[in-house]
């Protein structure tokens, strides 16, 4: 990245630490570019020992920023936004927000400032460069656009969406690498249940659902493609597939996703 820039990251919980942590391993940031900052500054003195700038003060922070990433809960938001107005400069700034069910324009609208703004919805696999990342704005230039996606090219997979979709890629992505990480939890519990000691089993079956990623992935197949062709005739396979999906497998899932999406679009009341 440009050695112009300099990102602050307002609200660094998980997700804030996980997007700096990847910036700076895939080499686009350096720690000093970055200022991270969390009420309790005291628990980023790690991240100060590594080099990269930690503060309370959310207002210095963005003066100090060409891009300033929103990365606090929904609920949060106002009060931050009403605390950085004062060193926002619409001119200079570009907004990067992850809060989930926010749109550009409540921010616009709360700052009362025709500040540009485009929303991320990466997922905590950003810390190690494998995010799958949903972008969008309603009227972010096409140059703040190109510079947001491929700033999250280098910590894993962008694609730009509609801004409507924002909170189904919220339950789809952000949320949804939970719901993976529970399944390969449940699998390896599965395996435990049938012999193999539990860190054996949780190795196993992590390895197993990242084959079946990359199946999907680098031979672009259909899930039922490569489904069949484990599926033996009269085998264990389709055995112990059909038993999951008489206890409600896939059904679960697809509600699971259903509920998230309705939840992430009302997490934030406009003032
Ligand atoms: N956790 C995840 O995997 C993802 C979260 N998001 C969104 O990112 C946002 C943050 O989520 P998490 O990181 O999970 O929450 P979190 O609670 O771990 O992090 C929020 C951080 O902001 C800090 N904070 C709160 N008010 C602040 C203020 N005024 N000034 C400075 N720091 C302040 C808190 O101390 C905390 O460390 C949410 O809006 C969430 O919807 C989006 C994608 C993925
Ligand atoms: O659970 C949440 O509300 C946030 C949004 C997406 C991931 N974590």
């Amino acid at each position: 990245m440009d050695q112009q820039h300099h990102i602050a990251i307002l609200g660094s919980g998980n997700i804030g630490l996980a997007l700096a942590k990847g910036l700076v391993k895939a080499g686009i940031f350096m720690p000093q570019q970055i200022t991270l900052t969390r009420r309790n500054v005291a628990a980023l003195s790690a991240l100060a020992a590594d080099g990269y700038n930690v503060t309370a003060n959310n207002a210095e922070a963005v003066s100090s920023a060409t891009i300033v990433v929103l990365a606090i809960l929904p609920q949060q938001l106002n009060k931050l936004l009403d605390e950085v107005r004062p060193s926002t400069d619409a001119a200079r700034h570009l907004f990067i927000s992850v809060v989930s069910g926010v749109s550009c324009q409540d921010i616009r609208s709360h700052m009362g400032l025709d500040v540009q703004v485009i929303r991320a919805m990466p997922n905590t696999a950003i810390s190690i460069g494998h995010s799958m990342t949903c972008i969008a704005s309603d009227k972010a230039s096409e140059a703040n656009m190109s510079l947001v996606k491929s700033l999250f090219d280098t910590v894993g997979v962008s694609i730009q969406i509609n801004e409507e979709l924002m909170t189904s890629a919220t339950a789809l992505c952000a949320c949804g690498i939970a719901f993976f990480l529970r399944s390969i939890r449940a699998a390896s519990q599965g395996g435990t249940e049938i012999g193999f000691h539990a860190h054996d089993a949780l190795k196993m079956a992590a390895q197993t659902a990242k084959g079946a990623a990359d199946l999907l992935l680098q031979l672009a197949s259909h899930p039922e493609q490569e489904i069949d062709k484990v599926t033996s005739p009269k085998g264990c396979t389709i055995a112990g597939l059909n038993e999951m999906e008489h206890n409600g497998f896939s059904s679960a899932m697809i509600k699971g996703i259903k509920l998230s999406a309705e939840k992430a679009g009302a997490l934030y009341k406009a003032d």
